[in-house]
């Protein structure tokens, strides 16, 4: 299992279950989905051999700030009737923020991208500039042109006009009238025509819509080469806060103001650093980060991961045949009390990350979902699911393995679930292959030169079932070269007649039309209430 990880974050909650909904196809333990203001996040900690907590660094840290999304004027263009040339001075604050958050969060020698959807360069080339102006060389633009060959794109400008909202545009500060000072204000302006060119501001990519018929898009990436100004600064502060931070057993009054105290040490030291290179006290341009409400209010359940008595363990273990290589202590659950209905996986890092910061982070979501109840099933009390089968299925014993030849494999995906095949009708080696497996949940295996396939499958009686999402189905149908056209309608040719039990599902076909896919399969109840422990924020 890869050691490495992505943390994802918004600060719009609902957002953040969007999040978990796209990242769910991904099927990965290393993954976690959190919900803060990224111009105030929180330090993530981690633990070593030793249990000793430090800071995390990030190697990599991806931006798409919010944005006034001028560059997706196309597609919506309800923006025409609402641009302005000053549009974007009221996101550059926020945008420069994020950034700068994101900065004192990647390790040195790490990369940062920022992108917007806007093509104005208050948003853009002006943010960056103020970036590289207070990081005082620790930051450098990056050209990363070769590593998207193909891709058109303009280089990054140098010079652009600010303007006010009566689209009213100011060569310097001094022509902004007082009335619009804190609309237009210093730090939005271009850099001066002789300093212009040890920014590099041409590294920046603008990807222009006509370019290659897109949406607007700009990016730039930065790599942090040394410590940042106020980092330096504040190094003995945050030292002292982490170490009060760490010595204690928190409670949640006790997190908050050890938390303020970390970041009011850094930003009273960051407003110095740029008070010091705007010769100007007054703005320090850092709004205060606000002390964060409720930290242990928001209505997400528990990451509860197996201790070695978890009482459920030794029936699963047992009918799985598991391997005892599987770290079982990554598995886990989202309630503390109760029956447990979903079992969840996570990588050991993941785990680290969740238990050293779960009551100072908001998390939405992680984990893998891996085993779910069935009790009614009477055999063991959880089902194997798809989702995780690919991170643990290296751990299922051969007890529950069944090798499926591509024939009943095409005969499962395409069956009426009601339906499906019985033994008989199996490879000749499949047959075999049942005999040495009890009936109930199995991993079914199919393996050729060209495509390996772990699927969760159900050994009944006298008849095998595929036991898979029914969004995967054509998926698999097509990955196995079967026939998927008697699936599909064109919607503008016919409208597909819903048929009893008949599951509908909606492609977007290469021609970018709606092609409407029906089949018949076994559905998988993969989702409940919102707030139920089982659905761990999907
Ligand atoms: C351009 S969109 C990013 C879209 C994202 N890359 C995706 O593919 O879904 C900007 C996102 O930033 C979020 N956002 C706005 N302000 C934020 C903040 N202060 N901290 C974190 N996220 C923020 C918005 O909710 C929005 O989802």
């Amino acid at each position: 299992m890869p050691e490495g990880f992505v943390v994802a974050n918004d600060v719009n909650n609902s957002r953040c279950y969007m999040l978990v909904h796209q990242a769910k196809r991904l099927n990965s333990p290393n993954m976690m989905i959190v919900n803060h203001d990224a111009s105030s996040m929180p330090n993530f900690y981690v633990s070593d051999k030793d249990g000793k907590r430090s800071v995390m660094k990030f190697d990599r840290i991806l931006c798409d700030v919010p944005c006034t999304g001028d560059g997706t004027l196309r597609k919506n263009p309800d923006i025409w009737m609402k641009w302005n040339a000053a549009n974007g001075n009221n996101m550059h604050g926020l945008q420069f923020r994020i950034l700068r958050r994101g900065l004192e969060m990647v390790n040195i020698g790490g990369r940062i991208l920022y992108s917007t959807c806007s093509l104005n360069p208050i948003e853009n080339e002006a943010v960056i500039h103020r970036i590289l102006l207070e990081m005082k060389g620790a930051v450098e633009l990056v050209d990363v042109s070769h590593l998207v060959p193909g891709l058109k794109f303009l280089p990054g400008v140098s010079h652009w006009i600010p303007a006010s909202k009566d689209n009213v545009g100011y060569n310097t500060f001094d022509e902004v009238p007082a009335k619009y000072h804190t609309q237009v204000r210093p730090q939005l302006f271009p850099p001066k025509s002789e300093e212009a060119s040890q920014f590099h501001l041409e590294k920046c990519l603008r990807i222009l819509p006509h370019l290659q018929d897109t949406g607007g898009f700009f990016v730039a990436v930065l790599e942090k080469r040394a410590a940042l100004p106020f980092e330096l600064k504040c190094k003995s502060d945050s030292h002292a806060a982490l170490k009060k931070d760490l010595g204690q057993v928190c409670s949640a009054d006790k997190i908050q103001s050890d938390n303020s105290t970390i970041f009011k040490g850094s930003l009273s030291n960051r407003g110095e650093a740029n008070a010091e290179l705007n010769g100007d006290t007054k703005d320090s341009n850092f709004e205060p980060v606000p002390k964060r409400k409720r930290l242990l209010g928001f209505r997400e359940d528990p990451f509860v991961f197996f201790d070695d008595n978890e009482p459920v363990w030794t029936s699963i273990r047992e009918f799985y045949d598991v391997s005892p290589d599987l770290p079982k202590n990554c598995l886990l659950t989202r309630c503390l009390m109760g029956k447990k209905k979903n079992i969840y996986f996570t990588s050991p890092a993941i785990k680290d990350l969740v238990e050293s910061n779960h009551d100072r982070i908001k998390i939405i979501n992680t984990g893998v979902k891996t085993f779910v109840r069935c009790d009614y099933k009477k055999v063991c009390d959880f089902r194997l699911s798809q989702e995780g089968l690919p991170s643990i299925a290296p751990f299922i014993g051969p007890r529950r393995r069944i090798r499926i030849a591509k024939s009943d494999l095409l005969l499962m995906l395409e069956c009426d679930p009601k339906s499906p095949p019985q033994f008989e009708t199996l490879d000749a080696a499949t047959q075999e292959n049942i005999k040495d497996v009890d009936v109930g949940c199995c991993l079914l295996e199919y393996r050729s030169e060209e495509l390996n396939l772990d699927l969760t499958g159900w050994r009944g009686k006298c008849s095998l079932k595929v036991y898979i999402p029914s969004s995967d189905v054509v998926h698999y149908i097509r990955l196995l070269g079967g026939d998927v056209s008697k699936y599909a309608f064109d919607k503008f040719k016919k409208e597909p007649a819903e048929k009893d039990g008949a599951v509908i599902d909606t492609n977007l076909t290469s021609e970018g039309h709606m092609e409407v896919v029906e089949y018949k399969v076994p559905v998988e109840k993969e989702r409940s209430g919102a707030t139920d422990e089982s659905n761990n924020g999907e």
